[in-house]
């Protein structure tokens, strides 16, 4: 008998594969993780936008969660979509005290620019999800709601991710540069220690998912019992190449690929 670790994604559907749950599930199965997944909304959404979203019932979203957690513990969780504060407080209450490593990426809105989590959720998010966190993985517009501050620059998103870490209780922040300008560059703070994670900016428009797949490789990568910092490296390169190697898929912002690292010239359809 095999043993691996696991993983948990509790977030939102994408009917068409490249974000939220189905996105998840993929990157734990790439980076080596048994992957499970609750879902708390279901999302009709494609790569060129939203069109209508669906909140699984709270009690609901508990007994998906319940079935889980009395059967298989997982060695690390990821949070997306949680777009009600009512769910956010259910999801916080039910993962609080488990003791098991964290990922927080706080999903407001879609690449497409759909709104998928409600504004009364902020608060919520901030003071009941942040302290539970290992990892929090904003990106620029999710970390300027989140600390209230306007970041144009690579030492505001620094500050950005002390506040996190520091004001607001998460272990580690990741400030995702992927909407500035120039090499895709993520700012970690861990341990009192900032750290720039700079890859080449690939230019595509298929990023429908990145955030979701990354974050997800970082909590696959602490269930294999890595540190966070190595949890996140290793998870920069996972995402490069994903984005690099892009699969032209969809009429809009298409999906990265999540078997990049392995897939050979032949495997590709023309
Ligand atoms: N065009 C790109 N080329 C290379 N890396 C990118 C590109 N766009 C985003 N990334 C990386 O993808 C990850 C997700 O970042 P980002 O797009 O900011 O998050 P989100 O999907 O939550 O908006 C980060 O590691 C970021 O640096
Ligand atoms: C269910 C769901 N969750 C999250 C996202 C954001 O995706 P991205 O990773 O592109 O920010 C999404 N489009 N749908």
């Amino acid at each position: 008998m095999r043993r691996v670790p696991s993983a948990l994604s509790i977030a939102g559907t994408d009917p068409t594969g490249g974000a939220g749950i189905h996105a998840d599930l993929k990157t734990f199965q790439e980076c080596k993780a048994y992957g499970m997944a609750v879902v708390t909304s279901v999302v009709a959404q494609n790569t060129k936008g939203v069109q209508d979203v669906w909140h699984v019932p709270l009690e609901m979203v508990e007994k998906q969660m319940k079935a889980v957690l009395e059967d298989i513990r997982p060695n690390a969780v990821k949070t997306g979509m949680i777009a009600t504060p009512e769910m956010i407080e259910k999801v916080a209450d039910l993962l609080d005290g488990q003791d098991i490593p964290l990922v927080i990426d706080p999903v407001m809105v879609a690449t497409s620019g759909d709104s998928l989590m409600e504004q009364e959720s902020t608060s919520l998010m901030k003071n009941r999800l942040m302290p539970l966190a290992h990892v929090v993985t904003p990106n620029i517009a999710e970390a300027e709601t989140l600390t209230g501050l306007s970041i144009k620059t690579q030492k505001e998103a620094e500050q950005a991710a002390k506040m996190l870490v520091d004001d607001m209780g998460a272990s580690a922040a990741v400030v995702k540069g992927g909407h500035f300008t120039g090499d895709a560059t993520d700012i970690l703070y861990v341990n009192g220690q900032i750290d720039y994670l700079t890859a080449p900016r690939t230019d595509t428009n298929h990023t429908h998912g990145t955030g979701c797949s990354l974050s997800a490789s970082i909590a696959a990568e602490l269930a294999r019992g890595n540190t966070i910092k190595e949890a996140v490296t290793n998870s920069k390169t996972f995402i490069s190449q994903a984005i690099h190697d892009t699969l032209g898929i969809g009429k809009g912002n298409g999906p990265v690929n999540h078997w990049a690292s392995r897939l050979k010239k032949d495997d590709i359809l023309v």
